[in-house]
């Protein structure tokens, strides 16, 4: 199982930097992806570094180079995150963009859907968008479904059931690339309870924000994901 934990601009870099050092120090089974606010080197022993952003394939400012990802052997890039797209209004094209960049470079692309709403065909719009000509044949993507009404009820706000069935509908439009490997996360307020749903509906993990800031408050979760 898989969990990705994205800290946010309001979570103080010392405070990322000490929870960094803090997993490190600690076993356990799931894998672990994380994303701090700002570049790190991919050197921690039981995680993984994730970038939060990657620019387009044009020359830019202000924007995360595939080259810096290369270079702190970082292999994994969120793209068109939803807080970038409500919050900054990137766009589907910009975002069609960076994940062009990202695919070219080898760089395993997160990309988050739910935008647009909780109805299958809306999330499947909203990759189509977002993925556009895209080629992910023989390609590895990581899909994050996240329940925007649970993000803003600060609890789970669909049934298993529904979980189940969003998730089923993005297998099957992933499933029509050939050869590509794919892992599906669950986010929008996850908790403890949503990480063992996540096993329980056959997908691979959570994507989870910046409300857990120690490792004993991450802990459920990556026990939720655990045998
Ligand atoms: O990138 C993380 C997601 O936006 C989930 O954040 P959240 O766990 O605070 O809902």
């Amino acid at each position: 199982m898989l969990c990705v934990m994205n800290f946010k601009t309001k979570m103080p870099i010392k405070s990322q930097l000490k929870m960094m050092k803090e997993i490190e120090q600690n076993q356990f089974q799931p894998r672990l992806l994380v994303a701090p606010s700002i570049l790190e080197p991919n050197h921690y022993s039981n995680f993984e570094i994730v970038s939060q952003d990657l620019t387009t394939k044009a020359r830019t400012v202000g924007e995360i180079p595939d080259n810096a990802l290369k270079y702190y052997g970082i292999k994994y890039a969120f793209i068109g995150h939803i807080e970038r797209r409500t919050m900054l209004k990137e766009d589907y094209d910009v975002i069609n963009n960076k994940l062009q960049n990202a695919i070219r470079n080898g760089i395993t692309p997160i990309i988050t859907v739910g935008l647009s709403g909780d109805q299958p065909s809306k999330i499947i719009n909203e990759f189509n968008q977002i993925v556009q000509k895209v080629d992910l044949n023989h390609h590895k993507i990581i899909v994050a479904w996240e329940s925007m009404a649970s993000d803003k009820a600060g609890k789970q706000m669909y049934t298993n059931p529904e979980a189940k069935n969003i998730f089923s509908t993005i297998r099957k439009r992933l499933d029509q690339y050939n050869g590509i490997q794919y892992q599906l996360l669950l986010g929008g307020h996850v908790e403890a309870d949503e990480a063992k749903l996540s096993k329980e509906i056959g997908i691979d993990g959570v994507l989870i924000g910046d409300r857990f800031r120690t490792f004993a408050s991450l802990k459920p979760i990556l026990d939720g994901l655990s045998d």
